[in-house]
């Protein structure tokens, strides 16, 4: 692990001085990349979060000129916000992104094809795992992986192209800013309870070697429950619990909702409720959830609920936990005076 991280604290210079939003996204992109594409130092070349800049600079642009237009003929605002929303999902926006995993893969499918026939315990990424039916549905003599990779579910064709780039775009929309953020929420709430960072660093992280296995991140239940408490405080993604009304219903007897509704959970109301969460919800106190009467599955809604909800908890909090034993193993986190908040 200390071999990825690294180039990237030198990359950034002086690190007491750099220790905020730029490295912190930059880890959670080199990993994100190594585990979905297999790309080695992704974060030297920063390129996701260039290519995220230019769609968000083309978005922020195209917003700018329609709000011009609206202000001066309101009548027009259905169709501009009509407009506004077809462009934001549209292909005009992403294309940069879409060509560069296009490339990605062909390289990755002609790198497999090459490969020499597996003897198991080969680091597979998630583009793999998205190549490998269509790789081995043309490849008789990788029987054996077939079982394993069909594991037991009968498969009736392999993905199109243009099916693994819109799966390996929803991952990068979703995974690429929430990951980045929620380490900053950790980290700044370490440094300010350094007693909680000292707990975690002398009965969890001391003691660990660097090359971390799953097993030994599993095992880091102190760490888990930070990381839990953090995103309780900072529920960074609350805007997307959102929901349509699929039928009309009463909440609470009073509240009357019409099919085609959105309802949006106000997540922050759960998160510091005294009669769910204990004395003084609004401090940072992991230990509060090792007391907790979990009293509804639904008073912690960081990953959302129910059968939306966030398909990336486990990698980003397998994520998280690399990235935070590297961090406290080898800085001290300490909070300066000035707080700066994220724009966007
Ligand atoms: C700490 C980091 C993250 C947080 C806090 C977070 C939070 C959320 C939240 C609140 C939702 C909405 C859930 C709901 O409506 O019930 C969501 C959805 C989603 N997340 Fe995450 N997320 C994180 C990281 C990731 C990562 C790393 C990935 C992908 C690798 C990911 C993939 C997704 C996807 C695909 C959805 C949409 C699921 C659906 O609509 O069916 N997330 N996330």
């Amino acid at each position: 692990m200390d071999k990825r991280i690294w180039p990237i604290l030198r990359h950034l210079g002086r690190i007491e001085e750099n220790l905020g939003y730029k490295l912190l996204q930059q880890l959670t992109d080199d990993i994100f990349a190594h585990l979905i594409f297999g790309d080695e130092q992704a974060a030297d070349q920063d390129y996701l979060n260039k290519m995220f800049d230019a769609i968000d600079a083309k978005k922020n642009r195209i917003e700018k000129v329609f709000s011009i237009i609206c202000t001066i003929f309101p009548f027009l605002k259905p169709i501009v916000h009509w407009m506004n929303s077809k462009l934001k999902t549209n292909y005009f926006f992403n294309n940069q992104l879409y060509k560069n995993i296009a490339e990605k893969i062909e390289r990755r499918k002609k790198e497999l094809k090459s490969q020499k026939k597996s003897t198991g315990n080969q680091n597979f990424t998630y583009l793999d795992h998205l190549l490998i039916t269509e790789l081995l549905d043309k490849d008789e003599e990788r029987e054996e992986e077939k079982e394993y990779f069909y594991s037991g579910r009968q498969v009736t064709r392999y993905l199109m192209t243009n099916e693994i780039v819109s799966a390996m775009m929803n991952m990068l929309y979703a995974g690429h800013k929430t990951s980045a953020r929620a380490l900053i929420a950790v980290v700044y709430s370490l440094a300010k309870n350094p007693a909680v960072q000292k707990k975690v660093f002398d009965e969890e992280v001391s003691n660990l070697n660097e090359d971390l296995t799953f097993e030994m991140l599993e095992s880091l239940t102190y760490l888990d429950l930070v990381i839990r408490e953090a995103l309780r405080l900072f529920p960074l993604g609350s805007e997307h619990v959102a929901r349509k009304c699929m039928a009309s219903t009463t909440l609470g007897g009073e509240i009357k909702l019409e099919i085609g509704n959105f309802v949006m959970v106000d997540v922050m109301s759960l998160h510091l409720n005294e009669n769910l969460w204990g004395p003084e919800p609004e401090k940072f106190n992991p230990d509060r959830w090792l007391n907790l009467q979990y009293k509804n599955s639904t008073q912690y809604l960081s990953f959302g609920q129910g059968p939306r909800m966030c398909l990336g908890e486990k990698l980003a909090m397998l994520k998280l936990k690399i990235m935070l034993v590297v961090l406290l193993k080898n800085f001290r986190i300490i909070a300066v005076d000035e707080e700066v908040y994220l724009k966007d």
